[in-house]
């Protein structure tokens, strides 16, 4: 049973917060725009309950795990990694890159056209057993496919001409793209990105469920945590918190000229999660001068960073809060210096429970200093929650992108400097 509340009271009751009439108002709007994404079952609203992908995602996964394979590399950018990526963070120890009970490869991600990163990646992998997994839903990211010739050009090296091709996944549109083209030329596994799914809204296809399954994480319960989402979505409609969140969220963009959305996670784990939820919110809703701008930050480190400006800047954001009720892990801090008070106090108390006092000692300054803000909680860091997460966002952004009247699965705005890019960088046709 996932576990995830969103908590609205402080966008409410603080000093110039919402008012239930303002809601009211908003609420028709707000119900035709669910009834609308209920009826019309956009791709992504699928997924949680299709078996195919997982299946196929699980025999792939499979495959790896028991050919003995020491390092995976997941190569793709945007919306082909930060969901993956999200859900690595989340689940898998945080320097071993992977959780050491689970076995399975090291998961590395070749994200950004970044030669150190790349660099990196390449020092550390052994060639010998590596399995490359390439990402792309266009089939042709400069940034992509300029990771993946390198590592292939690694892999060719260490396991001779064509060894390479029985350890790379293309993980893209089933039917066109250069992509495809490469996989049918040369026999690669292939695993489908759905082609009625974009990008960011691909997490719980092929995308997120392959690295997932590779590194031993459950992607039965990601998908069961998404799928218990959409039930309540459908039983709750307009009632639904993420539902109901979508307005709140374009009202306080658009009645208060709150344009600034800070997702602060209380959690390291939770870092790439805040990623993933900019790109979603970003590209699916800034267009046609509208949108308010998503920002993530990381409690209790921003607190020593960005605290100040929330707190007595411009009154133009909101913080959502996001914390974790059971960390899996908590470290005790032993008894020293106890003659000292600013130290001694320390003693006898957990990490966690410093992080979750400073995380209540933050919303209720911000309540008190009227800065709106909200929360939203997981019971622990589970497949199962983060499943019911990223599927409550993805629906209140598709929500939103009708609130808003804009077209939340297109990013037009993208594309004019991908074309300077690719003249600069000599692509035919450009
Ligand atoms: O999966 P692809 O086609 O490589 O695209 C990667 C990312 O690039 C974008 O198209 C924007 O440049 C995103 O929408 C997408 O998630």
């Amino acid at each position: 049973m996932a576990d995830v509340t969103f908590d609205y009271r402080n966008l409410l009751e603080v000093e110039g917060g919402l008012e239930e009439r303002e809601l009211q108002k908003l609420s028709p709007r707000l119900g035709e725009a669910v009834d609308g994404l209920l009826d019309e079952q956009p791709g992504f609203m699928r997924l949680p309950r299709t078996r195919e992908y997982l299946e196929a995602s699980l025999e792939v996964a499979e495959k790896i795990r028991s050919s003995g394979a020491t390092d995976f590399v997941h190569v793709g950018i945007g919306g082909s990694a930060l969901g993956p990526m999200a859900l690595h963070r989340a689940l898998n120890h945080p320097f071993y890159n992977l959780l050491p009970d689970r076995g399975g490869p090291r998961l590395h991600f070749a994200e950004n056209a970044d030669p150190m990163t790349l660099s990196g990646i390449l020092d550390v992998i052994d060639p010998k057993g590596t399995w490359v997994n390439v990402v792309t839903k266009s089939g042709s990211t400069a940034e992509t496919m300029a990771n993946f010739l390198v590592i292939r050009g690694a892999l060719a090296e260490a396991l001779g001409d064509f060894g390479y091709q029985a350890r790379t996944v293309a993980t893209t549109d089933p039917e066109k793209g250069f992509l495809k083209r490469i996989a049918d030329r040369e026999d690669l596994v292939t695993l489908p990105i759905p082609q009625e799914v974009g990008g960011r809204f691909s997490v719980l296809s092929p995308v997120g469920l392959l690295p997932a399954a590779v590194a031993g994480l459950d992607a039965e319960a990601l998908l069961a945590g998404a799928a218990r989402c959409v039930e309540e979505v459908e039983e709750q409609g307009a009632e639904h918190p993420a539902v109901a969140g979508a307005a709140m969220h374009y009202l306080m963009d658009t009645s208060r000229n709150r344009n600034i959305r800070v997702m602060m996670v209380y959690a390291d784990a939770l870092e790439r999660l805040a990623a993933w939820f900019v790109q979603l919110w970003a590209e699916s809703l800034g267009k046609g001068g509208k949108g308010s701008t998503p920002h993530g930050a990381v409690g209790t480190t921003d607190q020593h960073s960005q605290l100040q400006l929330y707190m007595e800047g411009p009154q133009d954001k909101v913080i959502e809060i996001v914390e974790v009720r059971n960390l899996p892990r908590d470290v005790e801090i032993p008894g020293a210096y106890e003659d000292l008070e600013g130290v001694g106090y320390l003693s006898g108390h957990t990490v966690g429970e410093l992080l979750g006092v400073e995380c209540d000692a933050t919303r209720r300054a911000l309540a008190e200093a009227g800065r709106p803000n909200a929360t939203i909680r997981l019971g622990s860091l589970s497949e199962e929650n983060l499943g019911y997460l990223m599927q409550a966002l993805e629906i209140q952004t598709a929500v939103a992108g009708t609130l808003y009247g804009v077209n939340p699965y297109d990013q037009p705005g993208v594309e004019a400097g991908k074309r300077i890019t690719y003249r600069r960088m000599g692509r035919p046709g450009y």
